[in-house]
Formats: C-alpha cells, sequence, structure tokens
C-alpha cells in the first residue's frame, strides 16, 4: 500500500517559491486503479513524481508498506525503485539508440533484461499498436508512438507499482482502449496503479478518484 500523508511541493525558481501541490493525502492500493483528476496546473505531475520518489516534498510523507521514502538511503530507494514503472507525459530516449533498446536499458536497469521479460516486453508493444516501430530511433516516431512506448518502457519489468502521467494523451480511441485493457489486467495481477489524466475515459476504470484544483485538493471519492 502507498500511503501519501498531507504531502506539500514547493518549486524555487530565482529565488521565489512557487506551490506545486498543497496538503494532499490518499491511498493507492495492490489491485485498485486511482485516478488523480485536474485543470492543467493543478499538481498532477508534481503529486506523481513525488509517489514516485523523484520530488522531495516541502512537507508530508510518501508511506510504501508504511516506509517513508525519502527517509531511506539511496541504496533502498534504488532497490525501490525496480519495483516502479514510470512513465511521463513528455517521454524521454536515448536518442542514440533504437526504441527497442530504450526497452531493453529500462530492463536492465532493473535487473531484469532476460527472455522472459523481452517477451512481456514485446507482447505489450504489440497489444498497444507499436510492435513495427521498435527498431527505428526515438526521433523518428510519432508523439503518440512515443507515449506507446514509454508506457512499454513503464511496464516491461512488471513493476509492482505502475504511475502513468498522462497516459491517454495524443492517443487515438483504439489505442487508449487497448491501454485500458492492460490496465485492467494489470489491476487483476494485484498491482497499484495510479493515473494522472484530465481524459472523461479513465472514469470508468478508477477505483479512487482524486480531484485537485490549483494545487489543493478537492476532492477523494472511493
Ligand atoms: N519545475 C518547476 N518550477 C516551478 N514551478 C513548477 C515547476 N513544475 C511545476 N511547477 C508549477 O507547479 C504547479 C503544478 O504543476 P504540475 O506540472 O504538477 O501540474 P499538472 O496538473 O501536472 O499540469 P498539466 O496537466 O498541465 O501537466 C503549476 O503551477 C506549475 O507552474
Amino acid at each position: 500500500m502507498i500511503k501519501v500523508e498531507n504531502l506539500s511541493i514547493l518549486y524555487r525558481v530565482n529565488g521565489r517559491e512557487f506551490l506545486g501541490l498543497k496538503n494532499f493525502s490518499g491511498e493507492f492500493m495492490e489491485g485498485e486503479i486511482g485516478v488523480i483528476f485536474g485543470p492543467s496546473g493543478s499538481g498532477k505531475t508534481s503529486l506523481l513524481l513525488s509517489i514516485g520518489t523523484l520530488l522531495r516534498p516541502a512537507e508530508g510523507r510518501v508511506l510504501y508498506d508504511g516506509v517513508d521514502v525519502y527517509s531511506l538511503l539511496e541504496k533502498k530507494v534504488r532497490e525501490l525503485r525496480k519495483n516502479l514503472g514510470i512513465s511521463f507525459q513528455e517521454p524521454t530516449f536515448v536518442n542514440v539508440l533504437s526504441v527497442w533498446e530504450n526497452i531493453e536499458l529500462g530492463l536492465y536497469a532493473s535487473g531484469r533484461l532476460n527472455e522472459e521479460f523481452k517477451k512481456r516486453a514485446r507482447e505489450l508493444a504489440e497489444t498497444l499498436g507499436i510492435a513495427q516501430i521498435l527498431n527505428k530511433k526515438p526521433n523518428e516516431i510519432s508523439g503518440g508512438e512515443a507515449r506507446r512506448a514509454a508506457i512499454v518502457r513503464a511496464l516491461a519489468h512488471d513493476p509492482r507499482t505502475i504511475l502513468l502521467d498522462e497516459p491517454t494523451a495524443y492517443l487515438d480511441a483504439g489505442s487508449a482502449e487497448k491501454l485500458i485493457e492492460i490496465l485492467r489486467e494489470e489491476r487483476e495481477r494485484g498491482k497499484i496503479l495510479i493515473l494522472t489524466t484530465h481524459d472523461p475515459v479513465l472514469e470508468k476504470v478508477a477505483d479512487r478518484r482524486f480531484t485537485l484544483q490549483y494545487g489543493m485538493p478537492v476532492g477523494t471519492e472511493t
């Protein structure tokens, strides 16, 4: 279980402070899809980064099975990250490698670069309709293909926790449906899934809904 307690995030730019998120609390359980809704700039990405061990909050805690990730030693955090799958709004790839090699790099980082997980990655790529672009370089694919490749990379090592930032943005309706099928399967397999979105299509898969408005939580519904 992931528990977020009174999380506030501040950004400091040229000596000025900007509020990314104010006082968010919520719980995310195994076998559930938690969806964080909210308009642009409301703090969804900030919250997801912080849950993903990548952005230290100004206040509050992120607890994985009761352990505050921001109190852990770097070595322990690296271990924990092997069981996290994250895809960002603007995916980044190593441009000199092919899309497939980028996916393999993700498997390598989690210690799972073997036939079993490569097969899983290939199947995910086929389901999401990007099998034919895997040998291309990241700068030779479309924005929607890049999104789907980033999602394959996030899921390939079969992580326990899956964090996807705006996963359906720029996807056509067919690809979004395929993705939803995958998310449902992962839920069945007991994963903790946390998505951010403003896409109403994800309403139907949400077991828990959180709504942010200008950095503030305005509603939680299970
Ligand atoms: N690196 C940064 N430096 C300063 N302020 C930032 C930074 N990143 C985000 N912010 C601010 O924090 C607030 C929340 O941003 P965040 O990206 O978390 O929102 P979001 O809900 O994910 O938006 P979107 O849907 O447009 O991606 C915004 O006011 C934004 O301007």
